[in-house]
């Protein structure tokens, strides 16, 4: 007989709130959602209104540890607030802000030390089981080249910082080429893929970024190449945007429930 789980969800935009709608639905059974928390509380009580079993909404981060799960979605600048009572309260905690975490690699110490779990769900990216599989033994290569259009990479400091306009973009233009590290300083909302694939293979500094804004790109198209002595592989995904925020896939709320899923199942499938 599995433990039934209780989980919170900070943060109810593009990911959490199709999460939180799906949790309320059953669709991650043996998972109950029991509070949330928005920049909001207005919004966050209207979201959750027609809820079958209304969460409660919590004014601070810090209310959420009530819950066994603790799933972060909220903005990178939010991170360190949402992560930090849930990793001291000794919790296990979902991560959809990958560069976030990896900014703030010394949480997993603290974790550690709080007998708390971090896990970082595939979120919009393919493949991470094989880049962990490779990374234990001795991969030599990993880049990942993301397209977008040029509304998905709005708002970025790097794109201020380097007086890069994408106003009036006609055809397909490199923005950034670098290690994982620097584009999710310049890129906080945008690359979290990067930074997942980072965590899972050969860090921050030895993972090359390229990212494309494509005016004629309908999708967010990340490609990965790795070469390992035991493969080489490449895995290219297009996730759809969701229509709450071109930024994010659809595809993340999905690996969300998913990973939460893979926590109770008897068969599991995928390393
Ligand atoms: N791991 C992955 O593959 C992906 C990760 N992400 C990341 O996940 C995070 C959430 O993404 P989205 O849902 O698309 O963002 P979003 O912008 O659509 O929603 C963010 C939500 O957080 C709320 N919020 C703002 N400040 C807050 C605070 N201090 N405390 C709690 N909630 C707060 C907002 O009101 C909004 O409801 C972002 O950091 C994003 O970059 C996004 C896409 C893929
Ligand atoms: O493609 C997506 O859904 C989101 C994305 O690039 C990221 O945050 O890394």
């Amino acid at each position: 007989m599995k433990s039934h789980k209780t989980v919170s969800i900070a943060g109810l935009g593009a990911i959490g709130l199709p999460l939180a709608r799906s949790l309320d639905q059953g669709r991650a059974p043996g998972f109950q959602l029991i509070s949330v928390n928005s920049r909001d509380p207005a919004k966050a009580h209207a979201a959750v209104a027609d809820f079958a079993a209304k969460p409660r909404v919590c004014i601070s981060a810090s209310d959420l540890v009530d819950a066994d799960i603790i799933i972060e979605a909220a903005p990178a600048a939010a991170f360190l607030g949402i992560a930090r009572p849930a990793i001291s309260a000794g919790k296990t905690f979902i991560a959809c802000s990958a560069g976030a975490l990896m900014r703030n690699i010394w949480l997993v110490e603290e974790a550690e030390r709080e007998g708390a779990r971090i896990i970082v769900p595939s979120g919009a990216l393919i493949g991470l089981d094989a880049v962990r599989a490779a990374a234990q033994g001795h991969i030599t290569s990993c880049t990942i080249e993301t397209r977008k259009s040029p509304s998905g990479w709005l708002g970025a400091p790097y794109l201020a910082e380097n007086a890069i306009t994408l106003e009036g973009l006609t055809e397909a233009e490199c923005i950034f080429e670098g290690n994982a590290l620097d584009a999710a300083a310049g890129f906080p909302a945008n690359v979290n893929v990067a930074a997942a694939l980072a965590m899972a293979g050969i860090g921050p500094l030895n993972t090359k970024v390229r990212l494309i804004a494509d005016p004629a790109a309908d999708r967010n198209i990340h490609h990965v190449v790795v070469d390992s002595d035991a493969a080489r592989f490449t895995m290219t995904v297009e996730g759809k945007p969701s229509p709450e925020n071109s930024r994010t896939g659809l595809l993340t709320p999905l690996s969300v429930i998913a990973c939460l899923r893979s926590l109770h199942e008897t068969l599991r499938v995928g390393s």
